[in-house]
């Protein structure tokens, strides 16, 4: 790859992007954080100091009624209009995503961009019980252009047993032109009124950046399925001491499946995964508690966006896994349109599950055997859908097989946050020196998209 300054600092922004660095963390930088006090925001709101001691888990503030909430929106300035954003109208759906598409994540000289679509909105956005009234916008007076969105739907958690009711919050994204304008606090204070006012105070919400104060933190995985593609478009760059031959070998997939019993998840199998996962799931200190209609809509509910997998031996299911699909659009490439994105979603094995410790070594080797086994085939099939990178952050019991199976540690860290409640530090499946955690794993269940 030639190295003049702006191709060097266009392959950086890339890999920032993607976080495609394979495996070579000597760049990672500390995250930086400002004190508590700078953040002016922040600050204002039920949320944990860095470092603060929790002696109990539970609500900050639960003082408040949705009888002391207003009932009015917080004011804006005259230029801008509140908006619910109506996302079953196709004209206000095509108004989030091209509001997204343009300005949610973007290389600067704009090379890559999310390419969402209508069946990923329909999926993200409108679980069972969400709420028109939290798919949130403001437009622009005059014109009636969306510049700023941000959404929540409502979701059940178990943050260490105790069940927790709260909304998820996803898509906060500002147009390009307005940022830097503290028109985030404004949109968080928001959502929050209309979440309030139905009668909920706790929030889940992921960020790249350092807010106070992280629950947990994960780190981004990429395992490239196309090779080539991934270094042609710029993305993935040619190791000093490998040839393209070495690197497409290295990541080289065989041709087909051989789990046997593995195939796509029917309706009819609901009943059966759903125990599988549950019990799975039971694993973790912070999970998503799904209603079976939940279920039936987070894995079944979108073609072409959720694809989800079991694997059936005489009768029995023995495993599910699952993953989304989220491509990037390649902007003013002459052989490429599009870069297909596949992101592991939730799994759940009978593997360990007849051990009462899951770090017994037997349960270990036997779960690590099947994941990697069950992953590896998954990266096959979404070989065969076209995706050229899959993507897996160090939750769940994943670190059993992200090296194995060469997924590369990337750049970008995930912090979660929980919004009004305090909470231990769960472990995210990093190690101190942030390479992933095989021995202890994460405690982090829930995925976020
Ligand atoms: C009970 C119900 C509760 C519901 C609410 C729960 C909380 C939900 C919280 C939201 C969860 C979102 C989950 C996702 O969707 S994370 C995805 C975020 N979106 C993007 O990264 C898309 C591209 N970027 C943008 O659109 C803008 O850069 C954004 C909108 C991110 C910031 O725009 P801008 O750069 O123009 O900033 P500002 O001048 O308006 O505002 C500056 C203030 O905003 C604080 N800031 C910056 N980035 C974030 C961030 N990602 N979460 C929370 N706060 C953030 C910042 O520290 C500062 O506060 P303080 O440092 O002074 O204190």
């Amino acid at each position: 790859m030639s190295q003049d300054p702006d191709q060097a600092k266009k392959l950086q922004e890339l890999l920032k992007l993607l976080s495609l660095s394979n495996g070579d963390t000597s760049k990672l930088t500390v995250q930086q954080r400002k004190k508590f006090e700078e953040y002016k925001f922040w600050r204002t709101q039920p949320v944990a100091r860095f470092d603060e001691k929790v002696d109990n888990e539970g609500p900050i503030d639960s003082s408040r009624t949705p009888a002391d909430i207003p009932s009015e929106p917080y004011p804006l300035l005259k230029e801008f209009e509140w908006c619910t954003v109506d996302i079953t109208n196709p004209q206000e759906l095509e108004d989030v995503f091209v509001l997204l598409n343009e300005n949610y994540v973007e290389d600067q000289d704009a090379t890559f961009r999310f390419n969402y679509t209508r069946e990923f909105f329909n999926w993200s956005l409108k679980p069972p019980g969400w709420h028109k009234e939290w798919h949130v916008g403001v437009r622009i007076r005059d014109s009636g252009r969306l510049v700023a969105f941000i959404s929540a739907i409502p979701v059940t958690l178990k943050v260490r047993g105790k069940e927790v009711k709260s909304v998820e919050i996803n898509f906060l994204c500002i147009h390009k032109k307005l940022r830097a304008k503290r028109l985030t606090p404004i949109l968080i204070k928001e959502i929050t009124r209309r979440v309030n006012k139905c009668d909920i105070w706790q929030a889940l919400y992921t960020a790249g950046v350092v807010l106070p104060s992280p629950i947990a933190v994960c780190r981004y995985a990429h395992r490239p399925l196309n090779w080539s593609k991934l270094h042609e478009v710029g993305f993935t760059a040619l190791p000093a001491n490998a040839s393209k031959t070495q690197m497409i070998a290295k990541y080289t997939l065989p041709k087909g499946t051989d789990t046997p019993g593995l195939r796509a998840m029917k309706y009819e199998d609901v009943d059966q995964v759903f125990d599988l996962f549950n019990a799975y799931q039971d694993r973790f200190d912070l999970v998503q508690v799904f209603t079976k209609e939940e279920f039936k809509h987070w894995f079944l509910g979108a073609d072409t966006v959720i694809y989800s997998y079991v694997v059936e031996t005489e009768g029995k299911i023995t495993d599910f896994v699952s993953f989304y699909s989220l491509p990037f659009t390649v902007l003013n490439n002459p052989m490429y349109k599009e870069l297909g994105i596949g992101y592991l979603f939730y799994y759940a094995s009978d593997a360990d599950l007849g051990f009462d410790d899951r770090f017994d070594p037997a349960a270990t080797s036997t779960l690590k055997k099947r994941l990697n086994h069950l992953i590896s085939d998954v990266c096959i099939i979404a070989r065969d859908l076209k995706m050229d990178v899959f993507n897996a952050m160090s939750c769940q019991d994943n670190t059993l097989f992200l090296d194995d199976l060469k997924f590369g540690p990337g750049d970008g860290f995930l912090n979660f946050y929980l919004f009004n409640y305090k909470a231990f530090p769960i472990s995210g499946g990093l190690t101190d020196d942030n390479s992933f955690d095989v021995k202890n794993r994460s405690n982090v269940g829930v995925v976020m998209l």
